[in-house]
Order: structure tokens, then sequence, then C-alpha cells
């Protein structure tokens, strides 16, 4: 939810809230007030009618009045003619009537009765000619003629018969007078009435906007509660206006309307205003902080710009700029230092990465090369067991410094874009450059990278006997992304070692085509059936005599893939992936479960010489598995002979030397394999854990010469001292071999014996032997014999 949505789920309870409240109290106070208001307003109105009523009631008297006293009743008493009499009084009440009252239409009658109840004349201002008194008046008259009074005046509502107010006066016939009591019987009486016309009006009126009758009785109302008005018409005639019960609720409901109208009005206009201010003084200044904070964040935008809010919200921008700063440049040091190697200065393998990409990228728009130098230090281990690990981490800082001048010359010189120099790891350097083979840039670069090396890499004054090892790769020719072109130029640096080191190597189709093998073969050995593609092959030694004293068991692999791949190829591999165990421990299983074989054709004490990785050595099982397996097969493990290579008895290592101890004291034999391949000390002979040295062939080969012979009888004598017996290998002719024999060699292996064969061809080999020997054995007899 955004915080302006928040302002508004906040604000808008609050002042409906608020004004509700308010609402509801103006009711409470407007409420009561309304009710006197009405109160008030309804006395006055039932006043007024009063009044109006009165006035009727005092026209009529007046009416009355003006008859008697204006001498009409008198023309007509005294008057004997009939009709004029008539006629005469009724242009007097014609005037009468013209000067009380100034409305026509009104109902008036004048009516003369004489003793005792004989209507003498009736008039009455209507346009009906035969109207007659009604029976009400003439009740009234009966009434005030049976009372003890001389005048009287009512009003008559009888329903169905408009209202009247009539008024009944007792006339002396003789004085005219109000007659004296004794005389009431023989007086004429006179009576008028007039229809309360304003009176009526003013009646409906409120009778309309009340919604309740006005009441009129002759008797006087009780008090009543509520909203309710009562007033004294005449001397015994009372009025009351009750209101219907929901004429109060009626205007209480509008009210109550019309406040909770002007409360949600009054709220939205309060909302509407506190949301403008809100969002223009802290909702807005805060989205905007937080757009521009997120574009920095998403990298749209480099700083946070200087803010010219004021108060809170401008402090905080102020403050959240400062810490954005500040986090930049602590962030800026934290990766410049990650980015930087700490022993050399120089850029590491996480800059190299991330700067080759974009190098790789621009050099692909501008549709130009880059060129990946692979630089290793040749022999560096040595400098470090030799002198310390200090001198060679002041070899390699002087060395990052060197080679650092010699591309920033280069690159001025050549006036290239910027290159780039970092160390990958340990004694790993690469260089990439935008520039391609052929202007020579690269061919100078490694040629003075060589240089650097020429008489010993010089540091702290002294010379140390290393020299690097160069690989190039070009992009895109070699690779089209990072990764393949750092491991192209791996590979032909790698290419460059193997070529004797100190030197440069540009990776090439063939590197590729050995590297693709190389995968294939780790492929192949992942997934291989060692039962149905490893074989092995037995290759006899035999000693002076011609006796077979043990076999080598070789091993040999023919994928259904690769076609037959030899062990000097797949073993390295083997051993660099970690695959080796597996070999070995089929290699064990297989030779020792052969060995009963091998016994049947040479003999009980036939040894068997089995090959295992140098690696394996490392592992703790390596003993167990020999010891299992022997077992398993029956096999003595006095005849069980482990070779290792020479290369590796050299740098025995505790657990590998540990592993040789516990195999020796379970009776197994070592034997240093390929010896003389290597560089071997003296002194590494003598302390040779071991029971068998095999010469290696080229050693044989070389020492077998005529002019060596006093080497090899001094070698072989020397290892005689150390009590090993001397086995050499590659003896491929008679004189090899009687020159071996006569330096004292023990044993002998190569194919002037056999070659490598299968089980079963081992077996004719054997039989072959037994069958030429005793063919000699016999031809010596008969030579012997004639002789
Ligand atoms: N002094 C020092 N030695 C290091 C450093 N990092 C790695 N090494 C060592 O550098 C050596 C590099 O190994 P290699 O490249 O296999 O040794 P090498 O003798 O140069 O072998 P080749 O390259 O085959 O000639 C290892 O012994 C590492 O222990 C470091 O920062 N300082």
């Amino acid at each position: 939810m955004t915080l302006g949505k928040r302002a508004l789920a906040l604000i808008f309870p609050v002042v409906l809230a608020g004004y509700v409240l308010a609402a509801s109290l103006i009711y409470y106070v407007q409420s009561s007030s309304i009710a006197g208001l009405e109160r008030a307003r309804l006395w006055q109105q039932i006043g007024m009618l009063t009044a109006v009523f009165q006035n009727d009631v005092m026209q009529n008297r007046s009416f009355l009045y003006s008859l008697v006293e204006g001498g009409a009743v008198r023309l007509f008493v005294n008057e004997p003619n009939a009709d004029y009499r008539r006629m005469a009084l009724g242009v007097r009440l014609q005037q009468s009537i013209t000067s009380l009252s100034e409305d026509r239409k009104r109902f008036i009658s004048a009516a003369i009765i004489r003793p005792p109840l004989t209507v003498d004349y009736y008039f009455e201002d209507s346009d009906d000619p035969f109207a007659e008194i009604t029976p009400q008046q003439l009740e009234h008259i009966r009434r005030t003629i049976d009372s003890p009074r001389l005048s009287s005046w009512t009003y008559l509502d009888t329903p169905g018969i408009e209202p009247l107010i009539v008024h009944s006066e007792f006339i002396d016939p003789v004085t005219f007078n109000r007659p004296v009591a004794s005389a009431k019987a023989e007086s004429i009486l006179v009576q008028t009435a007039v229809r309360p016309k304003a009176f009526l009006e003013l009646k409906r009126a409120l009778e309309k906007e009340y919604g309740a009758t006005v009441e009129i009785a002759r008797h006087q109302f009780l008090a009543q509660g509520g909203l309710s008005a009562t007033a004294t018409l005449g001397p015994s005639l009372f009025a009351r206006l009750t209101p219907e019960p929901g004429f109060l609720e009626e205007r209480l409901s509008t009210l109550r309307m019309l406040l909770a109208l002007g409360a949600i009005a009054l709220s939205l206009c309060t909302i509407v205003l506190v949301l403008v201010l809100v969002r223009r003084y802290i909702t807005n200044p805060i989205a905007r902080l937080d757009r521009q904070l997120t574009e920095v964040m998403t990298g749209n935008r480099s700083a946070l710009p200087d803010m010219d809010e004021i108060g809170e919200i401008g402090r905080l921008s102020v403050n959240v700029k400062r810490l954005h700063d500040q986090s930049m440049h602590s962030f800026d040091l934290v990766q410049n230092a990650s980015w930087t190697d700490t022993l050399t200065g120089i850029s590491n393998r996480e800059y190299f990465n991330i700067r080759s990409t974009q190098l790789l990228e621009e050099a692909a728009e501008a549709g130009i090369g880059c060129t990946l130098l692979f630089i290793d230090v040749d022999n560096f281990k040595f400098v470090n067991d030799k002198h310390g690990h200090k001198i060679g981490d002041e070899l390699l800082k002087t060395l990052a410094d060197r080679i650092s001048d010699i591309v920033a010359r280069i690159v001025v010189e050549r006036q290239l874009p910027a290159g780039l120099f970092a160390r990958l790891s340990g004694d790993e350097f690469a260089i990439m450059l935008r520039c391609q083979p052929g202007a020579g840039t690269i061919t100078e670069l490694s040629g003075d990278i060589l240089a650097l090396f020429a008489e010993g890499f010089e540091v702290l004054d002294k010379a140390y006997p290393v020299t690097a090892s160069i690989g190039i790769a070009v992009y895109p020719e070699d690779a089209r992304t990072l990764p393949e072109l750092i491991a192209n130029a791996d590979a032909a640096m790698y290419q460059a070692k193997s070529q004797g080191k100190n030197g440069s190597a540009r990776y090439s189709r063939s590197l590729h085509e050995k590297r693709n093998r190389r995968r294939r073969i780790e492929e192949e050995l992942r997934i291989l059936n060692a039962d149905e593609q490893f074989h092995l092959v037995y290759m006899p030694i035999v000693n002076g005599q011609g006796k077979v004293t043990g076999c080598e068991a070789l091993l040999r692999w023919t994928s259904p893939v690769l076609g037959n791949v030899t062990p000097d190829e797949f073993i390295p591999i083997a051993e660099t992936t970690g695959l080796f165990s597996k070999i070995d421990w089929w290699v064990i299983n297989r030779a020792m479960a052969d060995y009963g074989h091998v016994r049947k054709l040479f003999g009980a004490e036939t040894i068997l010489c089995i090959n295992i990785s140098s690696a394996e050595l490392y592992t703790k099982s390596i003993s167990d598995h020999f010891c299992d397996c022997a077992d398993r097969h029956g096999v003595d493990a006095r005849l069980i002979e482990i070779e290792l290579t020479e290369t590796f008895a050299v740098k025995l290592g505790e657990q590998s030397r540990r592993n040789i101890e516990i195999l020796r004291a379970k009776g197994f034999r070592i034997s240093i394999d390929d010896f003389g391949a290597g560089y071997t000390s003296v002194q590494q002979i003598i302390e040779y854990p071991a029971e068998t040295i095999k010469l290696d062939r080229e050693l044989v080969e070389s020492l077998t010469r005529s002019a060596a012979l006093p080497t090899l009888r001094a070698l072989i004598a020397l290892c005689h001292a150390q009590d090993m017996s001397v086995i050499a290998e590659g003896v491929d002719t008679p004189e090899k071999m009687s020159l071996l024999a006569a330096a004292g060699c023990d044993l002998y292996q190569g194919y002037l014996i056999s070659r490598p064969l299968p089980l079963d061809d081992l077996g004719v080999w054997a039989m072959q032997r037994l069958l030429d020997t005793a063919r000699e054995t016999m031809r010596s007899a008969e030579r012997r014999a004639q002789g």
C-alpha cells in the first residue's frame, strides 16, 4: 500500500468520526431547541387562532348591537306594514353588514323572534332565497329563553354544517333596551350569526401543518405532556392543538439528514484538503526520494540529487543522500579491495572476469579481436620449497610489477586501448589486450616477458631458476566466450610446458583435438563397465637362468567408442579426474583372480606385479583393499609386488608412506617402477621403502652401451647394497641381456622374453617355452654325446 493510501486510510476514519461526533453533539443541542421553538410556535399559532376567533365574536356582537342600537329592530317592531318592515330591515341589515365586514361573501344571518318562540324575521346573507334559520340556531334560542340570562353567545359546530358564532339578546319591545328579568317573557329576541371564516381558515391551515385536529370543547383541557397548546376562546369555550406524534420527528429527521450530509460533505472537504497538504508536504517528497533511491539502486541514476525540501522530510532526504554517498564510498573501497590481489596489488581473478567480459563485448561491437596471454611460472614450487614462501611472494610481486611495466609500455608504444593484467591464482597471471597477432604485439609482449627469465629471475639481487610458460588464445578465432578463451589459453600454456617450458604456444586445432580426445576419454572412463572393456595382459619376468619368476599385470582398455586406448593416455587422465580408484581396484581384483592360473603355469613362488596409480596411495583404504582381495582369492601377500612409479616414490607424503609401511607389514612387496626416468639422487635410492627396483627402458638402453657398463654395475651394486633386487625393463636383445647379466642384474623383462600376453596366450607361451627348453636340452645332450 502506498504512503498516500495509508494516509487516506488513516485520515478518512479519523475525520469522519470527528465530524460524526460533532454532528451528534449539534443534533443533541439542536433537537431540544427545535422542540422548544416548535412548542413556542405552536402556542403562538393557537394564540393567533384565539385572537381571530375573538375578532369574529366581536364582529358578530357589533353586528347585533348595530341592529339594536341603530334602530333597525325598533323600525321593524313599530312598522305595521309587514312587507315594508321586512324590506326596511333588510336594507338596514345590508348596510350593517357592509359597514362591519369588507368580506362580501361572508355568511351573516339575523333573526327576530317574538315570544314565545316565533321566528318573526330571518335574514341570511346568502344566495338561497328560501333559507331558514337552522335547528341549531333555534336550539340556542330555546336555551337562551330557558336560561335566566338576557343575552348569550355560542359557537355552533355541528358535524356536517359550517360552524357559526351566534349571539342572542333580549330586547324590551317598548324601550328597545335590555329588559328587566321579569319582562323577559314578553321581550323579543334578536339573534345574529356569523361564519368565522378567518378563524376556520386559520384552523384548517394549522390542522394541515400539524396533521392534527384543533379540538374545541366547552370544558377546560387537561394538561398534556409533549408538544400541545391550549387556548381559551370564550368564557366556556376552549381549544387545543396537539400535533401528530411524528410531527417533531419529521423535523428532527430532516435535521439529522442535514447534519449527516453536512458531516459527510465536510469530511470529504477536510480529507481532500488534508490529503492535498499531506501529499504536497509529506508523501510526494518521500515518494520522490523513494523513486530516486530505487533509480540509484537499479543503476539508472548514479547519485541522489541535492534536496531543497525543508523540515523533517528535507533533513531525511539530506541524511539519506549522505548515507548513500558514504555507503557508495565504502562500497567502492570494498569493491576495489575485492577486485585487487592482496599480494601483488594488481587485479585479481574476479575483476579479470568482469572486465574481460566487457572487453570482449566491446571488441565484438567494434569488430576487432582480443588476445589473452595465460602466464604460468615454471618451477615456482621449487623456489617456495627451497627458499621459502617469503621469497616466493617477493618473486610474485616483482614479476607482477615487471609485467605491468611491460604491458604499460607496449600499450603506449603501440597506441592500444588500456590492457588488463591480473593474477588469476598462485603463480598464474593473465593479460588481455585489444589486439590481434600479426602486428607483432603479442610476439613482442611474450618475448619481453620470457626475457625477464633469461638469466634466472632476479629478486632482491638474487637470481632464481624459474621461467615462464605462456599460452596464447585469440578472440574470436580461438574462442567466442571468456571461459572458453581462458580454457584455450590455459591449454596452450600446458602445451608450452609440455614442450619443455620457458616458451609460448598459441592455441591450435590440434590442441583443441587433444583436449577433445581427453574430454571424451574422461567421459568414457566415467561411464565404462570395467568388466566389459578392461582386460589384463601379463608380461613375464625371468631370472638369469631363464626361469619365469614373476609376471607383471598390465591393463588394456578396448572402448566401443574410442577403440584401444593405451594406459599412457588414459591413466594420467584418470589420475587428474579422480577416476583412478575405480580402475586400480578393478586391476587388483582381476589380477589376483588370475593369479591361480599364472601360478599353475610358472610355479608356486611366481610373483605377481600389479601397477597402481601413485594417487592411490593417498587413500586410506588401499591396504584394506589389497588384503581383502588377497584373502578372497587365496593369494599369499608375499607373492604380490605393488609397483609404484619412481617420480611418485620421490615425493612420498605422510599418508602414502604410512600406507606402504602397512602393506609391507602385511607381507606385500613394493617395487619402484621406471627407475631412472626422472632425476633421483643416491640419497633417495637409499631411502626407498622397496624390495625391487625396475630400471626404466631408456636407462637400460643408455647403460647397456659398453662405455656405460661400470655405471650400470655400480648402480646395480648400490641397489643390492640396499637389499633391493633389480629388474631391467626393455630387454629386447640378447646383447642387452648379457651385458645386464654381466653387471649383476637379477631379473629381466622385455620383448626378448615376451610381449605382454593375454592369460590364454601366456599358457601357450609357457608351453612353447617348455618345449624350446626341452629341445635345447636334447640338442645339448646330443652335442655332448657326439663330442
Ligand atoms: N609463495 C607463494 N606461493 C604460492 C602462492 N600461491 C600458490 N603458491 C604455490 O605456488 C605453487 C604453484 O604450483 P605449480 O604451478 O604446480 O608449481 P610449479 O613448480 O610452478 O610447477 P610447473 O608450473 O609445472 O612448473 C604451489 O606450490 C603453491 O603452493 C602464494 O601466494 N605465494
